[in-house]
């Protein structure tokens, strides 16, 4: 299994009403696993081909010979990705493209029958597997988290204690969740929330949440989920009991499905302002990626000598977090959604090379058996080795405080018992870490991202042989990161049922929540927008044409409002005003901006 490729698949989907509107041209054709691109400007001898491990035709109808259905996407990749997971694998699907090229189509799909995307056959599909087991000493247990990443910060869209759709769309309370790396653990996000699930109605309830805040969170902050990066994350654990020993053994895949923010450039749409600045950070998750799947490309094809040559995983909060999923630990399959339209053509040979790249990473996927047994070990010899540092230095107080804290912020108490490795002092006599350091790391700018205090404890993959770097930290520092590493010991200790608890109390919040701010979703000939009676009626935008979707979404404040060539006057109080379709509106934003697109309302 080591050393095996990313796997990689492209799809074409049907024309949109404004293509047909607009007598579109189909520019992509399929043949066997080969995609051809055709330039509208030399029709003759432009032509571009590609090959994929999979060139999906969903350009037509179900009723065509070629087309490439919802269930036959998730055969072909879902499913060798979960069995993947089931022999033990770490696996990542991950869906690029630019807007409205069917990415979120492809990942979520739509919940009529036939519709849905990997994501939901991929849960229903485990569920049914798992319900097969008749092996008395195999348990499985499952655990899900959604988080979406919009402008380099992270949210959780399951948990509404953490950051959540604010019903109060005030810049100054755009919360996010911390994005920290811990020596051990590597990269993650500090209290996102890892919901416990037995069934699939369970996780159906929390993608439907998850979509829901999403959908929520972009209408009342101002944005669009489009420009989001989505990454819906199952934890799958197999825990065996030998009869002989008693033993259990474990094994644990993390499975992380990603569907990212819209691909076209920032500068294509002529967005100013707070609209700049956002596209330039969902561009720069979007352009690291791009070339950190550039440098693992060079780096399979031996440009780069090893792989501890730099690798920009840290420049962005995407690529960090899906660090392993990228070159590493895991089996990964990309998708790119491709738009068949003329107009659409510079994007789509974009989107093409781009996953043309792709195919030549590597990664080396090795089974997860046993991590949590090791990474409790490990973790508590780093709880021992800072409680030592801080009480050799005469720090008690900020021991007992960080216990204090530990307690409060966690049930569960962690003894730290292994042999603790030997420490070097820095010069100024504060606690010193071994850390590796990764060349090139100079240039990196990842450290404005993430917290500085966190990031320097690893470097690349595979930097065996380098001499190990040792970096000051101060005792403030050394009392966070014995902190922060009692509070992930109590989370793996967690009991299945606290668990459980967890999961239904968060449930109960999530669901208060959304009652108390009057939102639902409806869902409406394919079309997902948010109605809230209580708030004010808005304008959502769901044009699929990435060339319009700058406007993307408005508040229409009570009084007149002018829509095209006529005044409407909103009322918050009665029924919404008749529905129109696809006007135009122009108006000014808070920075006096002028902003036009096609929007929708209800
Ligand atoms: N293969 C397909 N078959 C039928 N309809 C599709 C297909 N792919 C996409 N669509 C439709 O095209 C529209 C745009 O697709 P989708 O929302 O998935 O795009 P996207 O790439 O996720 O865009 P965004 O970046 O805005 O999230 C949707 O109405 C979707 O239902």
């Amino acid at each position: 299994m080591a050393g095996a490729s990313v796997k990689v698949a492209v799809r074409v989907r049907p024309f949109n009403s404004r293509e047909t509107n607009r007598n579109a041209r189909c520019i992509i054709q399929m043949k066997d696993n080969t995609t051809c691109i055709s330039n509208p400007k030399q029709p003759k001898d432009g032509a571009k081909n590609f090959t994929f491990d999979y060139s999906y035709w969903s350009h037509t109808t179900v009723e065509e010979p070629d087309f490439v259905s919802q269930e036959q996407v998730y055969k072909d990749i879902g499913e060798e990705m979960l069995l993947h997971a089931f022999e033990g694998y770490n696996v990542c699907i991950f869906a690029y493209g630019q807007t409205g090229g069917g990415k979120s189509y492809t990942m979520m799909g739509r919940q009529e029958p036939g519709q849905e995307g990997i994501i939901p056959q991929m849960c229903e599909d485990l569920f049914r597997r798992t319900g097969e087991n008749t092996d008395p000493d195999l348990q499985y247990s499952v655990e899900v988290s959604y988080m979406e990443i919009y402008c380099e910060r992270v949210r959780d869209l399951l948990n509404p204690s953490n950051p959540y759709p604010n019903p109060n769309p005030d810049p100054s309370s755009r919360g996010s969740l911390r994005v920290r790396e811990h020596p051990i653990l590597g990269p993650y996000v500090e209290d996102l929330s890892k919901l416990a699930v037995t069934c699939f109605s369970d996780v159906h309830e929390l993608m439907d949440a998850g979509n829901q805040a999403r959908t929520v969170a972009a209408t009342n902050m101002n944005e669009t989920s489009s420009r989001s990066h989505a990454v819906f994350t199952i934890v799958f654990t197999q825990r065996r009991r030998d009869q002989m020993t008693g033993l259990d053994t474990e094994k644990v895949s993390k499975i992380s499905l990603v569907d990212l923010a819209g691909s076209e450039r920032a500068d294509s749409s002529g967005a100013k302002g707070t609209r700049l600045k956002e596209g330039a950070n969902i561009n720069k998750s979007l352009t690291t990626l791009g070339k950190v799947i550039s440098a693992l490309a060079e780096m399979t094809q031996g440009c780069k000598k090893r792989k501890s040559d730099f690798i920009p995983y840290r420049d962005s909060v995407l690529t960090w977090l899906l660090k392993e999923n990228l070159g590493g630990n895991s089996r990964t399959a990309m998708i790119a959604a491709l738009s068949p339209a003329d107009i659409n053509y510079e994007e789509t040979l974009s989107t093409l090379r781009y996953a043309d790249r792709a195919k030549q990473i590597r990664c080396n996927a090795v089974i997860n058996e046993d991590p949590n047994a090791k990474l409790i070990r490990e973790l508590k010899e780093e709880v021992t080795r800072l409680r030592d540092l801080l009480f050799s230095q005469g720090l008690h107080e900020l021991l007992q405080q960080t216990a204090l804290e530990v307690a409060n912020s966690c049930a569960a108490s962690v003894e730290g018992g292994s042999p603790i490795p030997p420490l070097s002092l820095s010069a100024n006599g504060l606690p010193a870490r071994r850390s590796h350091a990764s060349s090139g790391d100079s240039d990196s700018k990842g450290d404005d991202l993430l917290d500085n205090d966190h990031m320097t404890e690893e470097g690349e993959d595979g930097d065996e042989g380098e001499e190990p770097i040792t970096q000051t930290i101060s005792k403030e520092e050394a009392a966070e990161r014995l902190l922060e590493t009692e509070k992930i010991i109590a989370e793996l200790n967690e009991t299945w049922e606290e668990k459980l608890r967890k999961t239904e109390s968060i449930r109960f919040e999530r669901e208060t929540l959304l009652a108390e701010m009057g939102v639902s979703i409806k869902e409406d000939g394919g079309t997902l927008g948010v109605f809230s009676p209580k708030g004010t009626p808005h304008l959502v935008n769901l044009n699929e044409d990435p060339l319009m979707s700058e406007c993307l979404l408005y508040y229409i404040k009570e009084g007149v409002t002018r829509v095209g060539q006529q005044d409407v006057d909103i009322k918050l109080s009665g029924q919404c005003i008749k529905e129109i379709h696809c006007v135009f509106i122009s108006e000014t934003n808070d920075q006096g901006e002028a902003c036009q697109g096609g929007c929708q309302w209800w």
